[in-house]
Protein backbone atom coordinates (compact mmCIF):
# COMPACT_ATOMS: atom_id res chain seq x y z
CA UNK A 1 0.00 0.00 0.00
CA UNK A 2 1.63 3.56 -1.60
CA UNK A 3 1.31 6.37 0.95
CA UNK A 4 -0.84 9.44 -0.73
CA UNK A 5 1.52 12.24 -1.19
CA UNK A 6 0.06 15.30 0.62
CA UNK A 7 0.14 17.42 -2.47
CA UNK A 8 -1.21 20.74 -0.67
CA UNK A 9 1.06 20.80 2.81
CA UNK A 10 4.42 20.34 -0.36
CA UNK A 11 3.17 23.17 -1.74
CA UNK A 12 2.73 25.58 1.45
CA UNK A 13 6.05 24.25 2.16
CA UNK A 14 7.33 25.23 -1.03
CA UNK A 15 5.66 28.82 -1.14
CA UNK A 16 6.38 29.12 3.03
CA UNK A 17 10.64 28.87 2.32
CA UNK A 18 10.81 30.01 -1.21
CA UNK A 19 13.92 27.15 -2.53
CA UNK A 20 16.91 29.17 -4.24
CA UNK A 21 17.05 26.64 -7.31
CA UNK A 22 20.32 26.60 -9.52
CA UNK A 23 18.75 26.00 -13.20
CA UNK A 24 21.04 25.40 -15.58
CA UNK A 25 18.86 25.51 -18.50
CA UNK A 26 18.59 26.23 -22.84
CA UNK A 27 18.86 29.58 -24.25
CA UNK A 28 14.89 29.02 -25.57
CA UNK A 29 13.46 28.00 -21.56
CA UNK A 30 15.62 30.59 -19.32
CA UNK A 31 12.80 33.36 -19.59
CA UNK A 32 9.87 30.92 -19.37
CA UNK A 33 11.27 28.84 -16.74
CA UNK A 34 12.38 31.60 -14.67
CA UNK A 35 8.55 33.08 -14.57
CA UNK A 36 7.19 29.51 -14.18
CA UNK A 37 9.14 29.23 -10.85
CA UNK A 38 8.35 32.75 -10.12
CA UNK A 39 4.57 32.29 -10.68
CA UNK A 40 4.49 28.85 -8.46
CA UNK A 41 6.90 30.34 -5.70
CA UNK A 42 10.03 29.41 -6.27
CA UNK A 43 13.21 31.50 -6.44
CA UNK A 44 15.13 30.81 -9.84
CA UNK A 45 18.59 31.68 -10.73
CA UNK A 46 19.63 30.95 -14.13
CA UNK A 47 23.82 30.46 -13.34
CA UNK A 48 25.93 28.48 -15.54
CA UNK A 49 29.27 29.80 -16.56
CA UNK A 50 31.94 26.88 -15.57
CA UNK A 51 33.86 29.97 -13.75
CA UNK A 52 30.84 30.26 -11.04
CA UNK A 53 28.68 27.39 -11.71
CA UNK A 54 30.46 25.01 -8.88
CA UNK A 55 30.27 27.81 -6.03
CA UNK A 56 26.78 28.87 -6.65
CA UNK A 57 25.27 25.24 -6.21
CA UNK A 58 26.88 24.78 -3.08
CA UNK A 59 24.66 27.99 -1.94
CA UNK A 60 21.27 26.49 -3.36
CA UNK A 61 18.88 24.07 -2.18
CA UNK A 62 18.91 22.05 -5.56
CA UNK A 63 19.98 22.06 -8.90
CA UNK A 64 18.45 21.61 -12.53
CA UNK A 65 20.85 20.45 -15.42
CA UNK A 66 18.94 20.51 -19.02
CA UNK A 67 21.21 19.73 -22.02
CA UNK A 68 18.58 21.27 -24.83
CA UNK A 69 20.76 23.68 -26.12
CA UNK A 70 24.34 22.09 -25.25
CA UNK A 71 27.74 23.40 -25.67
CA UNK A 72 31.34 22.65 -24.50
CA UNK A 73 31.64 25.83 -22.13
CA UNK A 74 28.02 24.47 -20.62
CA UNK A 75 28.27 20.88 -20.38
CA UNK A 76 31.71 22.18 -18.54
CA UNK A 77 29.62 24.61 -15.98
CA UNK A 78 27.26 21.17 -15.51
CA UNK A 79 29.98 19.13 -14.02
CA UNK A 80 31.48 21.63 -12.18
CA UNK A 81 27.74 22.35 -10.47
CA UNK A 82 27.29 18.58 -10.07
CA UNK A 83 30.09 17.85 -8.25
CA UNK A 84 29.04 20.97 -6.09
CA UNK A 85 25.82 19.67 -5.19
CA UNK A 86 26.85 16.10 -4.78
CA UNK A 87 29.35 17.19 -2.46
CA UNK A 88 27.41 19.06 -0.53
CA UNK A 89 24.70 16.65 -0.68
CA UNK A 90 21.93 18.91 -2.49
CA UNK A 91 19.54 17.08 -5.03
CA UNK A 92 20.14 17.47 -8.31
CA UNK A 93 17.30 16.93 -11.50
CA UNK A 94 18.49 15.87 -15.21
CA UNK A 95 16.63 17.04 -18.55
CA UNK A 96 18.13 14.69 -21.00
CA UNK A 97 16.62 16.56 -23.87
CA UNK A 98 17.20 14.80 -27.34
CA UNK A 99 19.97 12.90 -25.86
CA UNK A 100 19.17 10.58 -28.51
CA UNK A 101 20.22 13.12 -31.16
CA UNK A 102 23.92 13.72 -31.66
CA UNK A 103 27.19 12.01 -30.53
CA UNK A 104 28.11 14.77 -28.22
CA UNK A 105 24.51 14.98 -26.64
CA UNK A 106 24.62 11.03 -25.79
CA UNK A 107 28.00 11.53 -24.45
CA UNK A 108 26.99 14.27 -22.17
CA UNK A 109 24.40 12.17 -20.84
CA UNK A 110 26.84 9.31 -20.18
CA UNK A 111 28.98 12.06 -18.20
CA UNK A 112 25.96 13.56 -15.86
CA UNK A 113 24.50 9.65 -15.12
CA UNK A 114 27.86 8.87 -14.15
CA UNK A 115 27.55 11.54 -11.44
CA UNK A 116 24.03 10.02 -10.17
CA UNK A 117 21.30 12.39 -10.61
CA UNK A 118 18.33 12.45 -7.54
CA UNK A 119 15.43 12.98 -10.20
CA UNK A 120 15.53 12.33 -14.62
CA UNK A 121 12.42 14.24 -15.86
CA UNK A 122 12.00 13.55 -19.62
CA UNK A 123 9.18 13.16 -22.26
CA UNK A 124 8.50 9.58 -23.17
CA UNK A 125 11.02 9.18 -26.42
CA UNK A 126 13.70 10.53 -24.00
CA UNK A 127 12.74 7.84 -21.23
CA UNK A 128 12.95 5.24 -23.63
CA UNK A 129 16.29 5.93 -25.19
CA UNK A 130 18.05 6.42 -21.95
CA UNK A 131 17.66 2.82 -22.05
CA UNK A 132 18.59 2.09 -25.47
CA UNK A 133 15.69 1.17 -26.70
CA UNK A 134 13.92 1.93 -30.24
CA UNK A 135 12.35 5.72 -29.56
CA UNK A 136 10.81 7.66 -32.16
CA UNK A 137 11.08 11.24 -31.17
CA UNK A 138 11.81 13.46 -33.35
CA UNK A 139 14.78 16.63 -32.14
CA UNK A 140 13.34 17.75 -28.74
CA UNK A 141 9.83 16.85 -29.35
CA UNK A 142 8.81 12.91 -27.96
CA UNK A 143 6.39 11.32 -30.50
CA UNK A 144 5.98 7.84 -28.46
CA UNK A 145 3.29 7.37 -25.45
CA UNK A 146 4.08 7.49 -21.48
CA UNK A 147 2.92 3.87 -21.15
CA UNK A 148 5.51 2.60 -23.83
CA UNK A 149 8.24 4.03 -21.44
CA UNK A 150 7.18 2.84 -17.96
CA UNK A 151 9.58 -0.01 -18.17
CA UNK A 152 12.29 1.91 -19.41
CA UNK A 153 11.71 3.85 -16.19
CA UNK A 154 11.65 1.52 -13.95
CA UNK A 155 14.76 0.00 -14.86
CA UNK A 156 16.60 3.33 -15.49
CA UNK A 157 15.40 3.92 -11.67
CA UNK A 158 17.02 0.73 -10.47
CA UNK A 159 20.12 1.16 -12.26
CA UNK A 160 20.90 4.29 -11.37
CA UNK A 161 18.99 4.94 -7.93
CA UNK A 162 17.11 7.38 -8.60
CA UNK A 163 13.43 8.92 -9.13
CA UNK A 164 12.19 8.80 -13.09
CA UNK A 165 9.52 10.82 -14.13
CA UNK A 166 8.09 9.96 -17.42
CA UNK A 167 5.76 13.60 -18.96
CA UNK A 168 3.07 13.30 -21.34
CA UNK A 169 -0.74 12.91 -21.79
CA UNK A 170 -0.77 11.08 -18.25
CA UNK A 171 2.79 11.08 -16.26
CA UNK A 172 4.20 8.36 -14.81
CA UNK A 173 6.96 8.52 -11.79
CA UNK A 174 8.76 5.57 -10.33
CA UNK A 175 11.79 5.41 -8.03
CA UNK A 176 12.25 1.63 -9.15
CA UNK A 177 10.03 -0.07 -6.58
CA UNK A 178 6.37 1.92 -6.30
CA UNK A 179 4.99 3.95 -9.18
CA UNK A 180 2.23 6.59 -9.40
CA UNK A 181 0.41 8.30 -12.75
CA UNK A 182 -0.92 11.78 -12.56
CA UNK A 183 -3.69 12.99 -14.50
CA UNK A 184 -4.49 16.15 -16.23
CA UNK A 185 -2.87 19.01 -18.25
CA UNK A 186 -3.93 19.91 -21.50
CA UNK A 187 -3.21 19.26 -24.89
CA UNK A 188 -2.16 22.36 -25.32
CA UNK A 189 1.04 22.20 -22.92
CA UNK A 190 3.19 20.24 -25.91
CA UNK A 191 2.35 23.41 -28.43
CA UNK A 192 4.42 25.68 -26.04
CA UNK A 193 7.78 25.25 -26.22
CA UNK A 194 9.95 24.83 -23.03
CA UNK A 195 7.32 23.72 -20.66
CA UNK A 196 8.67 20.15 -19.64
CA UNK A 197 12.01 22.07 -19.49
CA UNK A 198 10.39 24.68 -16.82
CA UNK A 199 8.66 21.81 -15.27
CA UNK A 200 11.86 20.09 -14.64
CA UNK A 201 13.42 23.81 -12.56
CA UNK A 202 9.70 23.05 -10.44
CA UNK A 203 10.86 19.62 -9.70
CA UNK A 204 13.86 21.12 -8.41
CA UNK A 205 11.94 23.55 -6.16
CA UNK A 206 10.24 20.69 -4.73
CA UNK A 207 13.00 18.79 -4.23
CA UNK A 208 14.81 21.05 -2.51
CA UNK A 209 11.79 21.95 0.11
CA UNK A 210 11.97 17.88 0.20
CA UNK A 211 15.14 16.84 -0.14
CA UNK A 212 15.11 13.45 1.67
CA UNK A 213 11.52 12.57 -0.61
CA UNK A 214 12.67 12.96 -3.89
CA UNK A 215 9.80 10.39 -4.89
CA UNK A 216 6.93 12.60 -3.27
CA UNK A 217 8.54 15.80 -4.69
CA UNK A 218 8.51 15.00 -8.14
CA UNK A 219 4.89 14.02 -7.88
CA UNK A 220 3.67 17.13 -6.60
CA UNK A 221 5.64 19.30 -9.04
CA UNK A 222 3.90 17.61 -11.60
CA UNK A 223 0.40 17.89 -9.90
CA UNK A 224 0.89 21.49 -9.61
CA UNK A 225 1.80 21.29 -13.22
CA UNK A 226 -1.46 18.63 -14.34
CA UNK A 227 -4.07 20.78 -11.97
CA UNK A 228 -3.04 24.53 -13.56
CA UNK A 229 -2.34 22.82 -17.30
CA UNK A 230 -6.21 21.76 -17.04
CA UNK A 231 -7.29 24.85 -15.36
CA UNK A 232 -5.66 27.38 -18.32
CA UNK A 233 -6.25 24.81 -21.00
CA UNK A 234 -9.98 24.65 -20.32
CA UNK A 235 -10.28 28.63 -20.86
CA UNK A 236 -7.44 29.19 -23.29
CA UNK A 237 -8.51 29.74 -26.85
CA UNK A 238 -4.95 28.53 -28.01
CA UNK A 239 -1.11 28.45 -27.21
CA UNK A 240 -0.59 31.97 -27.02
CA UNK A 241 -3.75 32.30 -24.14
CA UNK A 242 -2.97 29.05 -22.53
CA UNK A 243 0.85 30.36 -22.10
CA UNK A 244 -0.09 33.75 -19.64
CA UNK A 245 -3.06 31.51 -18.23
CA UNK A 246 -1.12 29.28 -17.24
CA UNK A 247 1.23 31.37 -15.22
CA UNK A 248 -1.74 33.19 -13.52
CA UNK A 249 -3.01 30.02 -12.62
CA UNK A 250 0.28 28.83 -11.57
CA UNK A 251 0.74 31.97 -9.11
CA UNK A 252 -3.53 31.34 -7.48
CA UNK A 253 -3.62 27.90 -7.14
CA UNK A 254 -3.84 27.10 -3.46
CA UNK A 255 -3.20 23.65 -1.23
CA UNK A 256 -6.67 22.91 -1.06
CA UNK A 257 -7.41 23.44 -4.83
CA UNK A 258 -4.17 21.19 -5.39
CA UNK A 259 -5.41 18.56 -3.53
CA UNK A 260 -8.92 18.44 -4.58
CA UNK A 261 -8.13 18.75 -7.82
CA UNK A 262 -4.93 16.37 -8.44
CA UNK A 263 -5.92 13.06 -9.98
CA UNK A 264 -2.23 11.04 -8.52
CA UNK A 265 -3.22 6.83 -8.89
CA UNK A 266 -0.95 4.37 -7.53
CA UNK A 267 0.57 2.35 -10.91
N1 LIG B 1 -1.17 15.49 -24.41
C1 LIG B 1 -1.00 16.04 -23.19
N2 LIG B 1 -2.08 16.21 -22.37
C2 LIG B 1 -1.93 16.75 -21.15
N3 LIG B 1 -0.75 17.18 -20.65
C3 LIG B 1 0.36 17.03 -21.41
C4 LIG B 1 0.29 16.44 -22.71
N4 LIG B 1 1.53 16.40 -23.23
C5 LIG B 1 2.35 16.94 -22.29
N5 LIG B 1 1.66 17.31 -21.19
C6 LIG B 1 2.19 17.95 -19.99
O1 LIG B 1 3.12 18.93 -20.42
C7 LIG B 1 4.19 19.06 -19.48
C8 LIG B 1 5.52 18.91 -20.22
O2 LIG B 1 5.67 17.55 -20.57
P1 LIG B 1 6.25 17.04 -21.97
O3 LIG B 1 5.56 17.72 -23.10
O4 LIG B 1 6.21 15.55 -21.91
O5 LIG B 1 7.76 17.49 -21.82
P2 LIG B 1 8.79 17.96 -22.93
O6 LIG B 1 8.38 19.39 -23.18
O7 LIG B 1 10.11 17.84 -22.27
O8 LIG B 1 8.63 17.07 -24.13
C9 LIG B 1 3.92 18.01 -18.41
O9 LIG B 1 3.28 18.63 -17.31
C10 LIG B 1 2.98 17.02 -19.10
O10 LIG B 1 2.13 16.37 -18.17
C1 LIG C 1 12.97 23.91 -29.00
C2 LIG C 1 14.21 23.59 -28.26
N1 LIG C 1 15.39 23.42 -28.92
C3 LIG C 1 16.40 23.14 -28.11
S1 LIG C 1 15.95 23.10 -26.49
C4 LIG C 1 14.34 23.44 -26.88
C5 LIG C 1 13.28 23.55 -25.85
C6 LIG C 1 12.70 22.22 -25.53
O1 LIG C 1 11.73 22.37 -24.51
P1 LIG C 1 10.84 21.17 -24.03
O2 LIG C 1 11.73 19.97 -23.87
O3 LIG C 1 10.31 21.62 -22.71
O4 LIG C 1 9.77 20.97 -25.05
MG1 LIG D 1 11.92 18.30 -22.90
Amino acid sequence: MQDQVNLGALLDAMRGNPPLVQCITNFVAMNIAANVMLAAGASPAMVHAEEEAGEFAAISGALTVNIGTLSPGWLAGMLAAVRSANHAGKPWVLDPVAHYATAFRRKAVAQLLELRPTIIRGNASEIIALTGGNSGGQGVDSRDPVDMAEDSARQLASRHGCVVAVTGATDFVTDGHKAQRVEGGSPLMPRITALGCSLTCLVGAFAATAPGNPFDATVAALAVFAVAGEQAGAAADGPGSFSWRFLDVLATLDAETLTAKARVVVA
